[in-house]
């Protein structure tokens, strides 16, 4: 039974398709339940998108394209600076609403609307720099005019973890650039993403320039809009399996894309690293989201002197964090997000065990509804788990002891992904030494959180293309077109 302010947050939202600027039922009205991981309870149905409508949201976006091609940079800015204040002005209500289909604690929402919103307040400065050149050919005669154009119609896929930020991560460049898009979230948390609908259109967007489709068929949906060929860029944040199913779709067309892909971060201490600093790192790298993050510390590296010391700690921080549904007051764990995670955490943790690990705390799910895992530190975990070729997504550290310097680096870099690594040290030329040789998109260093709307976020190797954030975020979002002029 859900209280009173949790109804209504659930209420406000519009649980139709957003296309062409309205709201409107799935074809056949199809709905689909939207579940509240802390109990496992039913919060709300909302529509079910069929391929025909995932077919007129890609419509209503190419015709947008035009209309938003045509607004100024300016004009693009102070929407987006609109969106920014909405999302301020509503953050109790919308941190609600992402707890209750997500699960992560109030607080954690919070910071992800904070989070979510700078990413509109930072393209909105971007919206106005958009720039060009102008240059005369070397041989003279010849000029050289460079400008930049919004490279179009554009299909926006979201993942479940960061409901509101990896919208607003992919829509605020794509607005600031001046494309269209549909944009599709992940079955677990529509929510969120319909509310950031109703506030882009109250922001001022034209109609059309942002399509939400929910849906349970994304293939099914996703497929034809992506080989239509009426779209001109793909950006998916989600698993690598399917990354690499849509980048071979996207080929067809010769789509660009963005993708953000899975993470396998290893989170490596050498002994003269501020241990304190440390454990507080890896509680960042680590807790953040329950773990379901692609940035989450996965493989936790630590020098042989210190690892003892350092499990202890770890253990006592973790073991002392309170696990409950995230509404609650003090709560800091929330549930995973569904029983498939959940029997994933359980399964790796075991197979751990099985080669030698020890449990120092937590090492099980907990009893009743929803799907909750007490926080947890393995230790001596061995290089062979299967933990450490997969992503964990979920609260569980695993200490793995190492010698020497370049033996760390090749563990580390020894994983088809490279998204985003850690190192603790306090010795300067280690530092840079190790985070050069690290092959990641992204390095921490002595700082266990790296995403920032203002920096480049992405990945190397199968972790992803292209850079989200950042002054070169936008650039995803923009064609280069060079005009030769007689002169
Ligand atoms: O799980 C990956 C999404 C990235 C979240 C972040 O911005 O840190």
């Amino acid at each position: 039974m859900n209280t009173a302010s949790e109804t209504a947050v659930i209420d406000a939202v519009n649980k139709q398709l957003f296309i062409g600027g309205s709201w409107t039922d799935a074809s056949g009205a199809a709905t689909f339940d939207v579940h509240d991981p802390a109990t496992g309870k039913v919060l709300c149905s909302v529509a079910d998108a069929s391929p025909a409508d995932g077919r007129a949201a890609l419509d209503a976006a190419v015709k947008a394209q035009p209309v938003m091609a045509a607004l100024s940079p300016r004009e693009r800015a102070d929407i987006l600076t609109r969106a920014f204040e909405l999302l301020h002005e509503r953050i109790d209500d919308l941190a609600l609403l992402m707890t209750l289909e997500m699960g992560k604690p109030l607080a954690e929402a919070k910071g992800e609307i904070t989070y979510a919103a700078e990413f509109f307040r930072h393209f909105a400065s971007e919206a106005v720099r958009i720039d060009g050149g102008y240059q005369t050919a070397p041989a003279g005669g010849a000029r050289f005019l460079v400008t930049k154009q919004p490279v179009g119609p554009c299909i926006l896929i979201t993942p479940w973890n960061f409901p509101m930020a990896m919208g607003t991560r992919k829509l605020g460049p794509a607005i600031a650039a001046g494309c269209s898009s549909v944009i599709k979230p992940a079955p677990q948390t529509p929510l969120s993403m319909l509310a950031l609908a109703g506030i882009l259109a109250e922001a001022g967007l034209p109609e059309g320039a942002v399509n939400v489709i929910t849906c349970t068929d994304a293939a099914g949906v996703t497929e034809p809009m992506i080989t239509s060929g009426l779209a001109r860029k793909l950006s998916f944040t989600g698993s690598t399996k399917v990354g690499k199913i849509l980048l071979a779709q996207c080929a067809e067309k010769v789509m660009r894309t963005s993708m953000e892909l899975g993470g396998n971060a290893p989170f490596i201490v050498f002994d003269d690293a501020d241990l304190d600093e440390a454990v507080a790192g890896a509680v960042a790298a680590k807790m953040r989201n329950m773990g379901e993050a692609c940035t989450a510390a996965n493989r936790i590296y630590i020098q042989s002197s210190i690892i003892d010391e350092f499990g202890k700690r770890l253990a006592e921080k973790l073991g002392a964090m309170t696990v409950g549904r995230g509404t609650e007051d003090g709560v800091n764990v929330g549930p995973l997000i569904d029983q498939p995670s959940l029997d994933k955490v359980q399964r790796l943790v075991a197979d751990a065990v099985d080669r030698g690990a020890t449990v120092i705390t937590g090492g099980e799910p907990v009893d009743g509804d929803g799907y909750f895992f007490t926080p947890t530190v393995l230790s001596g975990v061995s290089t062979d788990a299967a933990m450490n070729a997969e992503e964990i997504f979920g609260p569980v550290a695993p200490l793995t002891p190492f010698d020497a310097e370049d033996e760390v680096i090749a563990l580390a870099n020894g994983t088809p992904w490279g998204l985003v690594g850690y190192v603790y040290t306090n010795d300067l030329r280690r530092a840079l030494r190790v985070s050069e040789a690290l092959e990641f998109g992204m390095v921490g260093l002595n700082q266990g959180v790296v995403s920032n709307p203002y920096a480049p976020f992405g990945g190397i190797k199968e972790s992803g293309l292209g850079r989200e954030g950042g002054s070169i975020g936008i650039d995803e979002f923009l064609e280069v077109k060079y005009i030769g002029i007689t002169a």
